[in-house]
């Protein structure tokens, strides 16, 4: 994958296996990205992609194989040893602290070394801006522009952003995708990036890989994917060869055709 700082993987997973109990979300799932990489994870709903987020993030413990940082295995489903080590989850519900401020909620999550205030207002002025307003009344966008602030001042080597927009409008996040890609080139992190928006993604992303059932069904340049919506919708449907054809996500799950069409 591609990587401006080194070719070493920063994140790798070896034939992980997620799920819950005895359900099987995710099945022998490799990965390896480098550091300064945007990864995108597509898929239609009930793919698998939030499984893989929380397993990656040690909430969720792998049903089998590894999970790699720096070339050293993370223990499995031990959320906070993952997150001190540098993988850390902006979850889609961004699980702000609403009654808190923006500033508030910024130095709390800081560690040492971690981005300073003054950084991230040079990466997210309209943060800056609001310091002192309760991040409850923030607008949508504005609130999960926070919740990627708050994982960035953790100073992390991956940052795992699970549907970045939900509930906001695509004009919102296609404001919004530019500090990711930001975040990678800049901070040399490791992002990966579940986005329903597909084609904003695949903007943003160098790599992608389109989850389908839980297997990664497509993979590859994310211009590319870009490149072939053909390919993309048909591993939607689940006509791949590494996933049987199926009865196919529903009709909302698949991509549109303005999500698709370059
Ligand atoms: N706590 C749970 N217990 C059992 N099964 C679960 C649990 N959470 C999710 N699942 C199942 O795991 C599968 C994958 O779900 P997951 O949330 O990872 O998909 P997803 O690709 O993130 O979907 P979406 O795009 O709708 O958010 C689904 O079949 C879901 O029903």
């Amino acid at each position: 994958m591609q990587g401006a700082l080194s070719t070493r993987p920063v994140l790798e997973t070896r034939g992980l296996g997620a799920g819950y109990g005895a359900i099987s979300v995710i099945r022998s799932l490799d990965l390896s990205v480098e550091p300064g990489t945007v990864l995108g994870i597509l898929g239609p709903n009930g793919s698998g992609k939030t499984t893989l987020m929380l397993t990656l993030a040690g909430l969720l413990r792998h049903q089998g194989g590894e999970v790699l940082l720096d070339g050293e295995a993370l223990p499995s489903g031990r959320a906070s040893v993952t997150n001190r080590a540098g993988v850390v989850l902006v979850p889609d519900d961004r699980a702000l602290f609403t009654g808190l401020t923006v500033r508030q909620n910024i130095d709390i999550a800081r560690r040492k070394g971690g981005m300073s205030w003054d950084e991230v207002g040079d990466m997210f002025p309209a943060l800056a801006d609001r310091a002192n307003q309760r991040a409850g009344s923030l607008s949508g966008g504005e609130q999960q522009m926070l919740a990627v602030a708050r994982g960035l001042v953790q100073q992390p080597k991956v940052l795992l952003i699970d549907e970045m927009s939900m509930g906001l409008a695509p004009v919102i996040v296609e404001g919004l995708l530019p500090v990711v890609r930001r975040i990678a080139d800049e901070a040399g992190v490791v992002v990966v990036l579940v986005e329903q928006h597909v084609q904003l993604a695949l903007e943003v992303a160098d790599q992608a890989l389109v989850l389908v059932h839980g297997d990664a069904v497509l993979r590859g340049a994310a211009a590319d994917l870009a490149a072939d919506p053909s390919a993309l919708e048909a591993a939607y449907l689940g006509d791949s060869p590494k996933s049987p054809p199926a009865a196919g996500p529903p009709a909302d799950a698949a991509p549109s055709e303005s999500r698709t069409s370059p």
